[in-house]
């Protein structure tokens, strides 16, 4: 089952932060002195407004689930499931209807805890780095690690230039004018969706088409500048030509972002990611992965008959 987040789940998907310690002012120069360390030299022309240079995106980071079983109160809907998902790869999940994807998908951005029964034991770690630990916070996971799903959901009467910049006020990331426009325009250049609005970005992010929608929700994603983003059943609302754009997207966009996706469409998996799990629940048993590696080779020479069996269409 996948679940699709109304606009007010979406805040609670993403609660705000506290707010970020102002940075200490400098320090002013003793008159006649030299300039006191961090003080402006005489010839700086630094200014209020001038665009201060962006911090380089963050390094691509692999995430690492350990051990990962999950439970919707006393039902057990995942069973010890390990999975690396490379740095800078497409890794998709594949697997049967009910078998713990997309629950698996959530438990990699901590939103399976936000459901009141459910609860999970394991490990998830972004770069070695175990998000479920508790000195860290919530925030900084879910701005780490991003979520597309299912059904395009932008805030539809929220202009596409608020919605792209959304995510900021809901982590509590500071941004002056200059960085929102900077951070609006490359997240709808990398979304695939620049050009075809550039010219009206004030307009309503629900006048779109749904495949320019779902490209929205990707822009809101990565305005936020995540290391990690988690895609369930990205196309499945979307028509064919939609859907080419978006792989097209997402294939231009593992270079600077970790994607898990979840897709039903075996032809999806083969043309998108370069890592697969085949994930089963079989008879009323809890969702374990039953192969994964290469998707090349998972397709043509699957080691287990069952895995033979769900890519050619045999059973789910
Ligand atoms: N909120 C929930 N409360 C109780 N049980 C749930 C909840 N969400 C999912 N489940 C159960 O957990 C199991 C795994 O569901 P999940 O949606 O993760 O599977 P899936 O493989 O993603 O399925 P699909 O491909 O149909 O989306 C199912 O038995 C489902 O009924």
């Amino acid at each position: 089952m996948s679940e699709t987040p109304s606009d007010a789940s979406l805040t609670e998907v993403l609660p705000k932060a506290p707010r970020p310690p102002k940075p200490p002012k400098a320090p002013k120069p003793p008159k006649g002195g030299p300039p006191a360390p961090g003080a402006q030299g005489p010839g700086h022309s630094y200014r209020e407004s001038e665009p201060q240079p962006y911090a380089p995106p963050a390094p691509l980071a692999a995430l690492d689930a350990r051990n990962v079983t999950a439970w919707f109160g006393d039902h057990q809907v995942l069973d010890r499931v390990s999975l690396t998902m490379p740095a800078g790869v497409i890794t998709s999940l594949i697997g049967p209807s009910g078998c713990g994807k997309s629950t698996f998908l959530r438990i990699l951005n901590r939103m399976h805890e936000l459901i009141p029964s459910a609860s999970l034991a394991g490990e998830v770690l972004l770069d070695g780095d175990d998000i479920y630990d508790a000195s860290r916070k919530l925030t900084d996971a879910r701005k780490s690690i991003g979520m597309v799903f299912q059904k395009p959901n932008p805030f539809p009467a929220m202009s596409i230039y608020d919605n792209v910049i959304a995510g900021l006020k809901l982590t509590g990331t500071k941004a002056d004018r200059d960085r929102r426009d900077y951070l609006v325009e490359t997240s709808l250049i990398k979304a695939g969706l620049w050009k075809e609005v550039k010219d009206r970005l004030r307009a309503p992010g629900g006048g779109l088409s749904g495949g320019q929608q779902q490209r929205l929700c990707i822009a809101r994603s990565l305005a936020v500048q995540p290391r990690v983003l988690l895609m369930d059943e990205p196309c499945s609302a979307l028509d064919p030509t939609s859907t080419r754009v978006i792989e097209e997207t997402m294939l231009e966009l593992v270079h600077e972002v970790t994607i898990v996706i979840v897709t039903h469409n075996m032809q999806q998996a083969q043309r998108v990611s370069t890592q697969c799990a085949f994930f089963l629940a079989s008879q009323g048993t809890p969702g374990a992965i039953v192969e994964h590696g290469d998707t090349e080779a998972m397709f043509s020479s699957p080691i287990d008959s069952r895995t033979f069996d769900y890519v050619n269409g045999r059973f789910g």
